[in-house]
């Protein structure tokens, strides 16, 4: 079945637009091995990511996806990484294929586009100017931005509301449990990519509206 054209596209960050785990990785790797704890894989960092910075940090603490880490090893260790990754944001993360097409396509459609991400503001802002995808959007909703981080609907309500349109007006492209979650809660249709971080499992089991291999396919979708 065919999408209406919307008039505002959410996109998700790391694993959707842009492969950042090779960075994660390596503010991961930074903090561990500083701490004399052994050094993660990018498999693992790929499967910890998602629900923001403290959380992978946590995860790579505990190497457990839900296990909550000692309350001063955290302190210690989120510093660790949050002046390592400050440093180093853009060192290998790369733009996924197809997806400059992908936009130049919405954009061509006078569609708005805005970026939702659960990285804080600090890091993503200048992610997105360095790979040249920042002029894109008209918005940009970091996990900072409201009081929730996806998988909560705060941000992308919160862009609804910047572009006084109604929900269904809009949709959201993302990768992960966490976009599905988060537009099915405010109402918006999703669109997942395949290749992106969904803690390792096929983002097809959160039954988003359609899953694409690549952004080049979103013109047929409407
Ligand atoms: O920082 C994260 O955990 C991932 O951010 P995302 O929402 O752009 O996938
Ligand atoms: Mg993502």
């Amino acid at each position: 079945m065919k999408l209406d054209l919307p008039e505002v596209v959410f996109i998700d960050l790391d694993g959707t637009l842009v492969d950042s785990v090779p960075d994660l990785t390596c503010a991961t790797n930074h903090m561990l091995s500083s701490l004399g704890l052994a050094e993660a894989s990018e498999t693992d960092v790929r499967s910890w990511v998602g629900n923001g910075i403290p959380r992978l940090v946590e995860r790579a603490l505990t190497g457990d996806m839900q296990q909550k880490a000692e309350t001063a090893l955290l302190q210690k260790a989120l510093p660790l990484f949050l002046d390592y990754y400050q440093q180093f944001p853009c060192e290998e993360s790369q733009v996924y294929p197809d997806v400059f097409e992908g936009l130049n396509w919405l954009k061509d459609k006078q569609i708005k586009l805005a970026c939702v991400t659960n990285k804080d503001e600090t890091f993503t802002l200048p992610l997105l100017e360095k790979l040249g995808l920042k002029d894109y959007f008209d918005l940009v909703v970091c996990g900072d931005t409201t009081p929730h981080k996806k998988p909560h609907p705060a941000p992308l309500l919160y862009g609804v509301d910047y572009f006084r349109i109604t929900p269904e007006k809009a949709l959201m492209i993302g990768d992960s449990i966490n976009d599905v979650k988060a537009a099915k809660a405010a109402g918006l249709a999703i669109i997942c990519v395949s290749y992106g971080y969904n803690h390792g499992q096929p983002i097809s089991a959160a039954a988003p509206n359609t899953v694409i291999d690549t952004f080049a396919e979103l013109e047929s979708l409407f």
